[in-house]
């Protein structure tokens, strides 16, 4: 059924965002300026100059500054829809993975190391206690089966984009100047597919995926979830916070929270994979405009992925088939933004370096060759 056609009920209280400002124009345009300056024939850094570009714009100077603190939040929350057999773990995996993440021996943790970013984990909603210092936000213990029923009261929405809302501020407060949302929750690919399919109009089928590697008959289960979860959000339709409360859960409505925020605070964000862009779908209507905040990092082999991105007009830097999550796919690409910075703040021009430029060459029309074409 399409939107038009039911009845809307829209959440009372809901969560405000201040206006979005874009990243600036003028910054951009210096940083395209200055590439062409650059030793080296104008474009040929391909996406790199884009991204470079987008930088200084969320800077607002160019050159850009150098990343200082790349820092990666992994929201953790457990969903009640993990016990009707859509993933192939069980839910205590979801506790027994925070406490990885904290001795330092999961994915994201080691690809960060790589590239010099650091990780904070917080308990939003897992299924079990954790430690103080990790569960000053946490919302409740699992979110609610939204096949038959809701997620979360709607005072539990407004709390969970609050905290997001709140971790993204101690993060830039803290001197973030790129963030990176994470996630681990045994079942969240079946909340985010419903999202993704209730915000593109898409049918359960087309957005389920395989998650941690479900069979045939979990696959059915799972599509089974995605429309009784999508039946159920109808009557809320497109509305964000009310999709949250009916068919999401804490971990996916901080997420979202964090990811608008980081707009409102001008701070770019380097996004994951499905997970966590479905939860940026979510952000993108809670705060219009916030996705030009926003470099999607990588193509998760989660259909909703390459749905959600399109949707959101992002084309993913990288495709190496991964469908981890964590933050993983977003620190695979980190060293991409690390290089765009680098070049656009560090090259040489070609005045500096006395190299010759392509108008100063032999005329085309002399040598029968084409000089470089600036397009
Ligand atoms: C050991 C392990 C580590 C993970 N790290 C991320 N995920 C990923 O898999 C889960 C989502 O897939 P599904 O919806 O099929 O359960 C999330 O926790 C996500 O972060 C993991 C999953 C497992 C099993
Ligand atoms: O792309 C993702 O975010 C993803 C894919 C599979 C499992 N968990 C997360």
């Amino acid at each position: 059924m399409r939107t038009s056609e039911r009845t809307l009920v829209t959440d009372q209280a809901p969560t405000v965002f201040p206006p979005i400002v874009a990243p600036d124009a003028d910054a951009r345009a210096a940083a395209a300026a200055r590439q062409e300056q650059l030793t080296k024939p104008p474009g040929s850094l391909g996406r790199l100059e884009t991204l470079g570009n987008w930088i200084a714009a969320c800077q607002g100077t160019c050159p850009p500054r150098p990343l200082q603190r790349t820092r990666v939040v992994v929201f953790a929350g457990d969903h009640g829809i993990a016990r009707s057999g859509v993933s192939a773990y069980p839910s205590e995996v979801t506790a027994q993975m925070v406490a990885n993440f904290r001795t330092g021996g999961a994915a994201v943790n080691v690809l960060a190391a790589a590239s010099g970013a650091t990780v904070r984990v917080v308990d939003i909603a897992v299924d079990a206690d954790t430690a103080a210092e990790i569960s000053t936000h946490k919302v409740r213990r699992s979110s609610g089966a939204i096949d038959r029923e809701d997620a979360l009261t709607a005072d539990e929405t407004a709390a969970a984009i609050s905290a997001g809302a709140a971790i993204c501020d101690e993060e830039v407060d803290s001197g973030a100047d790129l963030l990176i949302a994470g996630e681990m929750g045994i079942g969240n690919t079946t909340p985010a597919a419903v999202l993704v399919a209730a915000l593109t109009d898409t049918e359960p089928v087309l957005v389920v995926g395989r998650g941690t590697g479900i069979d045939d008959a979990g696959w059915s289960r799972k599509a089974a979830a995605v429309r009784d979860a999508l039946h159920r959000a109808a009557p809320v339709g497109p509305d964000p916070q009310g999709l949250l409360r009916v068919a999401g859960g804490a971990d996916l409505a901080a997420m979202a929270g964090f990811l608008a925020q980081a707009a409102v605070r001008r701070t770019p964000v380097l996004l994951d994979g499905a997970v966590v862009t479905a939860a940026a779908l979510v952000a993108d209507r809670l705060a219009p405009g916030a996705r030009a905040w926003w470099v999607a990092g990588h193509r998760s082999t989660e259909p909703m992925h390459t749905l959600a991105l399109a949707e959101l007009d992002l084309e993913p830097l990288l495709d190496l088939q991964l469908r981890l999550g964590e933050g993983s796919g977003a620190l695979a690409a980190l060293p991409l933004v690390q290089a765009a910075v680098a070049t656009l703040g560090e090259m040489a021009t070609f005045a500096d370096a006395g190299v010759s430029t392509a108008d100063a060459g032999v005329s085309t029309a002399d040598a029968g060759v084409s000089t470089a074409d600036p397009a």
